[in-house]
């Protein structure tokens, strides 16, 4: 319409605005519905603009609309800086205030060079109202309501006090409601700058997670859930658990802890999985210490019994036993199952100080997509440790300590250790790393008299085998040599008895 015919048309609307609430009250009871819609047919017909409203509660079972939500955090990032009249408000998941536009303001924002304009009440009933052109209905109901969705999500997600959760054990659980997890605030500072290792296999890992972070649209395209597992192995202290904290840091997850001992059955550890969330580590530490899960699987034989047993169960008993034990197929299925389907963006994490002792089933490619060794402290490594703990990047006893950590095996727990002693007693760093070299001397020396007295153990062992040998050998000669005489005596007797026999008869 042409801002010529607007010009005509808007007195008569304007006039019919005004009228209508004075006229309202003299028309006749029965009409008044009716010409209450005419009245606003009229209005919307002339007015160009079309509105959204957005309440605070969905009216069906009283529960807080997840737009309004939405909407609430992305005008608080996007648009809270244009209002004049703000609102603070802190929820119960975060320790950051959250600002957003308050009662009557109106805020404009632009998506894809479209404006729209976002007007908040805040009385009894809370509501957004969204205005824009009506030309532009399809974008704004196909994409910018789609836009605020994730955008005030991911402004939730960043926002929110990340989690550690634990499961109780089983016994706790009461109640069909009641959770398995509890848990507490995640607050762990470790980050990737903080840990010491490898920076080229810092680096690795760093790009693994941004590739899977940014993979949904791969994974879809692929038809593989979104999720990831990591092995961490190593000798104990060398940063497994550090390395799961700066992972969930990183990615801004919660961390699920979760204690396999205090699983009893397959039924359960689906309970689990299911309370999980997505943007969440699920962790199972020490997995070689966790239940009978780990045993090399049963033998071709024993396989065999069973499946003849197996052959011989009742209908019905198959599935009764399978819940009533937590086992290793129980484990897989639901890392591989269903369940890592639904809710997205998941992260599995094994650790172990015993690589050697876990069945290659649990963490063949696909389950643990990444197998990553946290190994003893090498000069790399402490580089890192000495610019956290002291910071200093450079320094004259740096070449005494690469080559003594040349030399010895040190976990970055020990070499961290060995830093902190006389910081804590507000030493210069100098003083530290001599008191390290000390720490790292002294650990030399023991692993040098502990291979001396392994050394030795090992020669006793050698002897003794070795004298138990001869003295069997001795023994069975002794015994052998026994036999042969008794055996000439008996002969030389079968002999004698012989010749007398003979002799009776001559
Ligand atoms: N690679 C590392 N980088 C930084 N700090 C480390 C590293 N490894 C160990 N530490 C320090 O040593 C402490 C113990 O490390 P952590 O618990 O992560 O080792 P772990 O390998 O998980 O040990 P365990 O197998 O006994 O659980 C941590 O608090 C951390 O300060």
């Amino acid at each position: 319409m042409g801002a010529e015919s607007w010009a005509g048309i808007a007195p008569t609307i304007v006039s019919l605005f005004f009228l209508y609430p004075m006229v309202k009250d003299h028309i006749p009871f029965q009409l008044r519905n009716y010409v209450a819609t005419l009245f606003h047919k009229v209005l919307s017909f002339f007015n160009p603009y079309a509105v959204i409203t957005i309440q605070e509660y969905r009216a069906e079972y009283w529960q807080r609309d997840e737009l309004y939500t939405a909407a609430q955090a992305y005008l608080s990032s996007a648009c809270s800086s244009l209002a004049c009249k703000l609102k603070a408000e802190l929820s119960q998941d975060s320790d950051t205030p959250l600002v957003t536009i308050d009662n009557y303001e109106e805020v404009p924002d632009t998506f894809k060079g479209v404006k729209v304009w976002w007007y908040a009440c805040m009385q009894s009933n809370k509501f957004y109202r969204l205005t824009f052109h009506k030309r532009h209905r399809n974008l704004i109901e196909g994409e910018y309501l789609k836009h605020i969705l994730k955008q005030g999500r991911d402004v939730t997600l960043r926002r929110r006090q990340r989690r550690l959760f634990t499961n109780s054990p089983s016994s706790k659980w009461y109640g069909y409601r009641s959770s398995v997890w509890s848990h507490v605030a995640f607050e762990h500072p470790a980050t990737f700058d903080t840990i010491a290792m490898d920076p080229e296999k810092k680096r690795e890992i760093i790009d693994d997670l941004v590739t899977f972070r940014e993979g949904k649209e791969y994974y879809k395209q692929i038809g593989k859930a979104w999720k990831r597992g990591y092995l961490l192995y190593g000798p104990p202290g060398t940063g497994k658990s550090t390395m799961i904290a700066a992972i969930a840091n990183f990615m801004e997850y919660d961390v699920y802890d979760l204690e396999l001992t205090a699983v009893k059955t397959n039924t359960e550890l689906r309970k689990i999985f299911i309370e999980t969330t997505g943007k969440s580590i699920i962790v199972i530490e020490d997995i070689d210490c966790s239940l009978d899960l780990t045993g090399k699987r049963k033998e071709k034989k024993k396989e065999k019994d069973d499946d003849e047993k197996e052959s011989k169960k009742l209908p019905g008993m198959e599935e009764k036993e399978e819940n009533s034990k937590l086992t290793l197929s129980g484990l897989l299925n639901f890392i591989d199952g269903l369940w890592s389907a639904c809710g997205g963006e998941r992260i599995v994490i094994f650790t172990t100080n015993h690589l050697e002792k876990l069945d290659p089933a649990l963490i063949r490619r696909g389950r643990m997509d990444m197998h990553i060794e946290l190994s003893y402290c090498t000069f790399e490594a402490f580089k890192v440790l000495a610019k956290n703990y002291l910071r200093v990047e450079k320094h004259d006893l740096f070449d005494t300590i690469q080559t003594l950590l040349g030399e010895v095996n040190m976990t970055p727990a020990d070499v961290a250790e060995g830093l902190m002693l006389k910081k804590s007693r507000n030493k210069d760093a100098g003083a530290c790393l001599e008191n390290l070299i000390k720490v790292i001397e002294v650990a030399k020396e023991e692993a040098k008299r502990k291979a001396e007295l392994e050394e030795l153990a090992a020669k006793q062992k050698e002897e003794k085998s070795k004298e138990e040998a001869k003295q069997k050998e001795e023994k069975s000669n002794e015994e052998a040599k026994q036999k042969e005489e008794k055996s000439n005596e008996e002969a030389k007797i079968e002999e004698k008895e012989l010749a007398t026999t003979v002799d009776g008869i001559n």
